[in-house]
């Protein structure tokens, strides 16, 4: 049995990871899950899976036992962020999905790398937050990343075994494509783009996420995020990573190697193909998702991005380039804009207007320190709020 604990398990990759479980519940069992808001689906989750741990916010932690024991439920509540973190890197698990949204999951994430876990990484803040501390941690404490964005997935699947040992030049890879859906603004111009709802921001035209990620892909800071994700994990420079709009996300991403072979990644949209290839690799299990059609498809298609209309993909790439605490200030910045997006509190221009004037405002040091990552984001936090507040 593969012991598993998910971080995140009342959200959208939670619930992805927990169907894929279920369909493969002779080889995995969970053993401990999270979640933060959405109580009745966690106690739901504890009721179904029966696993030994939960961690919920400090103020819920007490009504949540009571819950659990009135249900006949012997699963453990853990309080707090000590909880959560404790739950990361609890002995008896063997691997934790890290599926937490934004800058919260960065503790937990790193707890689960200093235990050694083998980690199914689908939090992406965490990594672009802190990149360097964060792939020393994982070195140092001999943990093991597999990707679960689906398209860092994708590339580690199309990549030759012997890429993280010998690099560019000893594998032959030229170039990495990371595709992108456009979002659903896709075309449209800066103007069109002046009166979007939040309502139409987070209806993804393929995939079905949490709103966080929603919003970033329809302003592309998801392929901003991405881009920057990718640099960590397979340490090349954001110069060797091509973006490509492709609107159907059937095409994953791509390696684009010296002889001129291109080799990609290709499935339906469902999160569940990533997961269970992290679940299983390097084996393969049934994942429930239906087999690709590529004739009811027909046609798949390539554009280049828009970066005058969609500025984000441009500030991820000027962020990495500045190095040290710029990406976590940028991804800082976002997540309170976003927030004040969904809240129509900001226009949808307004969300990289926002990051723009916080980059600009913001003082960039090395990143070589979690306390000082970490009060660099608060920092970036007030400023994006102050920032907010002169808009209106
Ligand atoms: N959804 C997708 O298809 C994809 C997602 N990702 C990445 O995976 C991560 C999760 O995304 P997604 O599942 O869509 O997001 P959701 O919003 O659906 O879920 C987020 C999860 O994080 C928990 N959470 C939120 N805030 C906190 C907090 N402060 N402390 C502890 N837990 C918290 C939520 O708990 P609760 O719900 O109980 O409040 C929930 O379990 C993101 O980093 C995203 O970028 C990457 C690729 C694809
Ligand atoms: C499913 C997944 O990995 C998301 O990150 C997805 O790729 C978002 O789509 P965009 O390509 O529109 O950002
Ligand atoms: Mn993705």
């Amino acid at each position: 049995m593969i012991r598993v604990t998910l971080l995140g398990a009342t959200g959208s990759i939670g619930q992805s990871t927990l169907d894929v479980l279920a369909r493969n519940s002779e080889a995995y069992q969970l053993v401990g899950v999270s979640g933060h808001q959405r109580l009745q689906e966690l106690l739901d989750i504890c009721i179904r899976f029966q696993p030994f741990y939960a961690s919920v916010p400090e103020a819920a932690a007490n009504p949540f036992q009571q819950q659990l024991r009135d249900a006949g439920c012997r699963t453990e509540v853990l309080a707090g962020p000590a909880g959560l973190e404790q739950l990361a890197a609890e002995p008896g698990s063997d691997l934790v999905v890290a599926a937490i949204v934004g800058a919260a999951g960065l503790l937990p994430t790193l707890a689960a790398v200093k235990a050694g876990k083998r980690i199914l990484l689908a939090n992406k803040e965490a990594l672009v937050m802190s990149g360097a501390l964060f792939m020393d941690a994982v070195q140092q404490h001999g943990a093991t990343l597999l990707p679960v964005d689906s398209e860092h997935n994708a590339i580690f699947q199309c990549l030759p075994d012997h890429f993280a040992s010998q690099g560019l030049a000893g594998s032959g890879v030229e170039r990495l494509l990371l595709t992108a859906s456009g979002g659903p603004f896709r075309g449209w111009s800066r103007e069109q783009l002046q009166s979007v709802t939040p309502a139409q921001a987070v209806a993804h035209p393929n995939w079905s996420m949490g709103q966080k990620i929603s919003v970033d892909s329809a302003t592309l800071m998801n392929k901003g995020l991405e881009l920057i994700e990718a640099c960590w994990l397979f340490n090349l420079p954001p110069s060797r990573i091509d973006v490509v709009i492709h609107p159907q996300s059937i095409i994953h991403s791509m390696v684009s190697y010296r002889d001129g072979s291109v080799l990609a990644q290709l499935g339906n949209p469902d999160m569940r193909t990533p997961i269970a290839h992290a679940l299983a690799w390097p084996e393969r299990i049934h994942a429930g998702v239906s087999p690709l059609d590529l004739v009811k498809y027909g046609t798949l298609s390539f554009e280049a991005p828009d970066e005058a209309a969609f500025p984000c993909l441009r500030l991820a790439r000027e962020a990495f380039q500045a190095g040290g605490t710029a990406p976590a200030i940028l991804n800082a910045a976002n997540e309170v804009a976003v927030t004040a997006f969904l809240e129509r509190r900001i226009g949808f221009l307004q969300i990289p207007e926002t990051l723009e004037r916080v980059l600009q405002l913001s003082k960039v040091c090395p990143a070589n320190d979690l306390q000082l990552l970490l009060s660099e984001d608060q920092l970036a936090r007030q400023l994006a709020r102050q920032i907010i507040e002169q808009f209106h």
